[in-house]
């Protein structure tokens, strides 16, 4: 295996909430973790064990109590959710999230293939993009080049998570953070998101923490899994440790 470079660095980062009163609780504890270039982590727990507040400091969201987080050296941990936002993508849970309703679907995505740019766009250069958008929307939903010119409003849940999924990768994000992005859809949506999600992360070479609850899903997808539990990394699986992992291992965790 080579080397891969370190992405992100999260150093003794903790947080605490309701400090100095009755309620005060520590949700995240001790977590020390390194990202390297290309991992996919599932990240696995019980409920209340962290998950989405680890996200959410990731994402910079939240500032930890304590700790620091670095990004290719660099201590980022000050820095503002939306200047991370420009190589820190996420998706999460809820459908409605991630797109603009009243927007056709081929705006939406001129939006994100504009993202961080700085001239404004006009709607009229949709045309040059048209292609394109139709080939990125069939790799990730064979219904979606059809629905182009469909506001987003009108779509299903399973396709308007597809393309919030397509609009966060659309310009190569450093770093993918994806919240349980395919709980709220039907078995079978679900499924073909998860594999959709899966192809684009290993032919794109995205690095990405997804949150899961599915432990088959952990299991199947991803060179890394790491549980939570209290706050805490309890386990952190990798390579071939994550390969020999079986149900019976993981259901322990949740007993
Ligand atoms: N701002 C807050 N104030 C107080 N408690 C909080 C706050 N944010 C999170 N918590 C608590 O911290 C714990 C961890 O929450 P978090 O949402 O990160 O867990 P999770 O692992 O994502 O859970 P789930 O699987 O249920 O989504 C929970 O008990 C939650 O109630």
């Amino acid at each position: 295996m080579t080397n891969k470079e370190s992405l992100l660095e999260l150093k003794n980062v903790e947080m605490v909430v309701n400090q100095g009163t009755a309620d005060e609780r520590k949700i995240l504890r001790q977590i020390n973790l390194e990202i390297k270039e290309g991992d996919f982590i599932c990240l696995l727990g019980g409920n209340g064990a962290g998950k989405s507040t680890l996200l959410n400091v990731l994402a910079g969201q939240i500032k930890p109590s304590q700790g620091e987080i670095f990004y290719q050296g660099k201590n980022i941990v000050q820095e503002s959710e939306v200047k991370r936002s420009s190589y820190i993508a996420r998706v999460f849970q809820d459908p409605k999230l991630g797109t603009a309703p009243r927007m056709t679907v081929a705006e939406n995505l001129l939006l994100a293939a504009k993202r961080g740019e700085r001239r404004s766009f006009r709607l009229r250069r949709l045309k040059d993009h048209e292609a394109e958008f139709k080939k990125e929307l069939a790799k990730v939903n064979p219904d979606l080049p059809e629905k182009m010119n469909v506001a987003v409003d009108q779509l299903s849940g399973g396709q308007r998570q597809a393309l919030s999924f397509l609009m966060a990768t659309y310009k190569k994000p450093k770093l993918l953070l994806l919240d349980e992005h395919t709980a709220a859809l039907d078995p079978k949506s679900s499924k073909k998101l998860m594999e959709a999600t899966n192809d684009r992360i290993q032919n794109q070479h995205l690095t990405a923490v997804m949150i899961t609850h599915r432990m088959e899903d952990a299991l199947k997808y991803g060179n890394r899994l790491i549980v939570l539990d209290h706050g805490q990394v309890v386990k952190d699986y990798q390579g071939k440790a994550k390969d020999a992992l079986t149900l019976q291992d993981l259901a322990a965790f949740f007993d």
